[in-house]
Formats: C-alpha cells, structure tokens, sequence
C-alpha cells in the first residue's frame, strides 16, 4: 500500500508517493511554473529493477488540474502507482490551521470550509493548498484525505507567547494572534534529534532553525513548541528569501501616510520584494555567496549579516526562554548546507556553552551531523527535514 503526499504552492505542486511497508520514496517530483508559457515537470521514480530514474519535461500547464492529472498519469505510466487501488491515503500540507486543528485530520465538508475562512490569515499559501485538496478528491473520490497543518505542532505555546499586545477584541474576536508555521519540519527535526542526543523528545530543550525560502526558529520545550518567530501570518520573525520578518509596525503607516502606498503595494513590498532579495537584488543564498566571494558585493555582504544577526538574537531569547538547553538544530536549505550561516550565527557565544567545531562545521556531508565540539555543553546539530515523510506518516496514523 502506499501514501500520496502533496505539497501544493502558489505555482507549483509537489509531491511524494511513499510505499508504508518501509517508507521507501517509490516516486516524487514536482510540476513548476504553473500557469506559466512554459511549465516543468520534473520526475524521480524508482524502476521495477530498483534503479532511480529521473525525467525532466517542459511545457504549459495551465492549472494545478492538469498539473495533479499530469502526475497521475506518469505515476501509472511509470509503474509507481498502478493501481488506485493500492493509495491507502492521501496526505495534503496545510499551511494555516487557525486554532481550530491540532492534530492531522481526515478532510470532509466541514474541514474544507474552515480552511477555506483561513484564506486572509495565510493568503500566499491557503489557497493553493485548497486547490489541492479539492482536485485530489475529484481525482480519488475512494481515498481518504488528510491535512497536515504548518500550525500544529504550535498549539502547544502558551498564552504570554502568543498574544499580540493589541485591544483584547481582536483576538476574542478576530482570532488575531500569533500561530507559527512549518510545525511539521520542526517537530519532524526535533524528533531526530532526540534520536541523535539519545534521549527521549519528552526530555530534549532545543532550538530548531527551519532556514529555507521562508525561514522560523522555534523554541522546544520538553518536546513542546513553546515559541516560535513566525506569526498570524508567516511575515514575522526572521530575514527571509523575500519576506522582511520583523520590523516596526509604524513602518507601514509612514508607507501609507508618506508614500501612498495601498494595501496591494504594501503586501507585495513586504512579502515578495523585501528581505534577503530587497537587501541586494538576489533572494537565493547560493547565489548570494557567489555575488560576494566575486565581487565583493557590499549589498550581499549586508543582507548575510542582517540574516546571520536578527537569527542570532532569536537563538538568545529562545534561550532564556527554555532556561536550560540540549541543542541548537539546523535544517531548510540554508540551514544544512551553509556552513558559514551557522558560523557566522553562534560566533561569539561561546560563553553561552555553544561552540562549533568548525572541521566538521565546513566538511563536505550532507546527513545527520554533530558540528559542536566534543566539550561544547550545547549541541550543534545538522538534520535534514523530511516534512513529506512527517505528512505521510501522519496521514497514515490518521486514517
Ligand atoms: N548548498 C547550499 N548553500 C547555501 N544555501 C543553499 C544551498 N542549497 C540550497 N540553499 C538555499 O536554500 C534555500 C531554499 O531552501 P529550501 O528549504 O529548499 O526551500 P523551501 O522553503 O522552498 O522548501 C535557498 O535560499 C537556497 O539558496
Ligand atoms: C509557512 C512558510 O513560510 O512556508 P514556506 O517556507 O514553504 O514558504
Ligand atoms: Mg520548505
């Protein structure tokens, strides 16, 4: 049997199907570009004869329809799926959960609609995660369906973490607070940790840096997100690809007042043309790195530094907020492949008891890693996320 889990983006879908006896990758890919002139399929899927085969193809694809209808097909095509039949479940990412889920649910009616009134609160994400879910339950009516919810592994913070201090009407009225996001990667992390640490999760204080195109860090307490930088929305907290995270509030008034900017122009500004990108031009940190190493790109030197500092602050207070602290996990893109991110982040807190080792900070490996030193209080450590793999075992725990 097997579990199909789809993570569908504004313009992209991707997916994973999984095989539940070993939770084995039978096949995963992604469409991109959707609605695009030129769309792409990419393809990865394991042949009868256990070799990994990858295809990649370029054409339009007009909606997330035809993109899901599109890897169906090569899914049966390429022997990956045979038959429906053989799809136990089908596990969707749902960014915005609101308050009212915290654990994965079987999706009917009644969850569909309350996704749907999350839409304001998550407008770059909710939307094409419904698209998804209602496309795979037209193209599986047999098949139950589960969302996994960016926000629930958050529902264990407490109230002083996540009250805004506005009116008490906006949140007794208009559920404005802080909620917290890619929960399934920093539960995912935390619980491979515990596994490295050799300790149980219910024992582990850690802080996990989800560092990827949208970038949060979160506070573990005894296993529980007790804090985390991301908000009623996934604007707030850190420096990311493109989105500014923290700043001054009364910044948006002098853009409207002074500027003229409108509610449009400020969304886009703040979400689309703003963090690592609005720094210096590029919102990818490869591409970042090259600027500097080559040109001694002031711009990107600046926005590096702006990330690595606004990073480094939240380790700190999600320090003193646990107390006491096992270690300090990195994942996302950035977080396990920039050795110099992480250097740059905990440089100088030795005294706080975490040190890198810098060998194994900078050596060339891509799984599970310890980077602190042997006599560092703090572990380091390194943990490739696998949210498919989250969702697909807990959608299969769901059904
Ligand atoms: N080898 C690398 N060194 C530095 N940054 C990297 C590397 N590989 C990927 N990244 C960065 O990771 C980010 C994307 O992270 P990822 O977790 O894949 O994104 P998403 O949030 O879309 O899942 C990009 O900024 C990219 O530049
Ligand atoms: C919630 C969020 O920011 O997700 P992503 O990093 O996939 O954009
Ligand atoms: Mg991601």
């Amino acid at each position: 049997m097997k579990v199909l889990v789809l993570n569908s983006g504004s313009s992209s879908l991707k997916f994973q199907l999984f095989r539940i006896e070993d939770w084995a990758v039978v096949a995963s890919g992604q469409v991109s570009r959707i609605g695009e002139v030129t769309g792409t399929f990419h393809y990865r899927w394991l042949s009868a004869t256990g070799e990994q085969c990858i295809e990649t193809e370029q054409h339009a694809i007009a909606n997330h329809h035809i993109g899901l209808e599109q890897i169906v097909t090569r899914l049966q095509s390429s022997g990956a799926l045979t038959d429906i039949q053989e799809l136990c479940a089908v596990g969707h990412r749902v960014v915005h959960g609101g308050e009212a889920f915290h654990i994965p649910t079987i999706i009917d009616d009644a969850v569909i609609d309350a996704i749907r009134q999350m839409i304001p609160l998550a407008p770059l994400h909710n939307p094409a995660n419904l698209d998804g879910i209602l496309i795979a339950r037209a193209l599986f009516p047999q098949v139950p369906q589960v969302a996994v919810f960016d926000t629930a592994f958050h529902q264990t913070m407490p109230r002083p973490a996540y009250h805004y201090a506005l009116p008490a009407t906006l949140y007794n009225e208009h559920h404005i607070r802080r909620y917290g996001f890619h929960g399934t990667s920093h539960h995912y992390v935390a619980k491979r940790a515990a596994l490295l640490l050799n300790k149980p999760l219910d024992q582990c204080n850690l802080i996990t840096l989800h560092l990827g195109n949208g970038c949060s860090a979160t506070a573990i307490q005894q296993g529980r997100s007790v804090d985390t930088s991301m908000g009623m929305t996934p604007l707030e907290g850190l420096v990311m690809g493109t989105r500014c995270g923290d700043l001054d509030p009364a910044i948006l008034l002098y853009l409207t007042q002074h500027l003229g900017l409108d509610h449009h122009q400020l969304d886009a500004l703040l979400n689309r043309q703003s963090g690592l990108f609005g720094l210096c031009g590029v919102n990818d940190m490869r591409e970042l790195h090259r600027l500097i190493a080559q040109d001694h790109n002031q711009d990107a030197e600046l926005a590096l530094n702006v990330f690595c500092y606004r990073l480094k602050k939240y380790v700190g207070a999600y320090y003193a907020v646990l107390g006491q602290l096992d270690a300090i996990v990195f994942t996302g893109g950035i977080g396990e492949n920039d050795a110099d991110v992480r250097t740059h982040t905990l440089n100088g807190l030795n005294n706080f008891g975490i040190i890198l080792n810098e060998t194994a900070n900078y050596a060339p490996n891509s799984g599970e890693r310890v980077v602190s030193h042997a006599t560092s209080p703090i572990a380091v450590l390194v943990i490739p996320t696998n949210e498919e793999l989250e969702i697909a075992q807990q959608t299969l725990a769901a059904v």
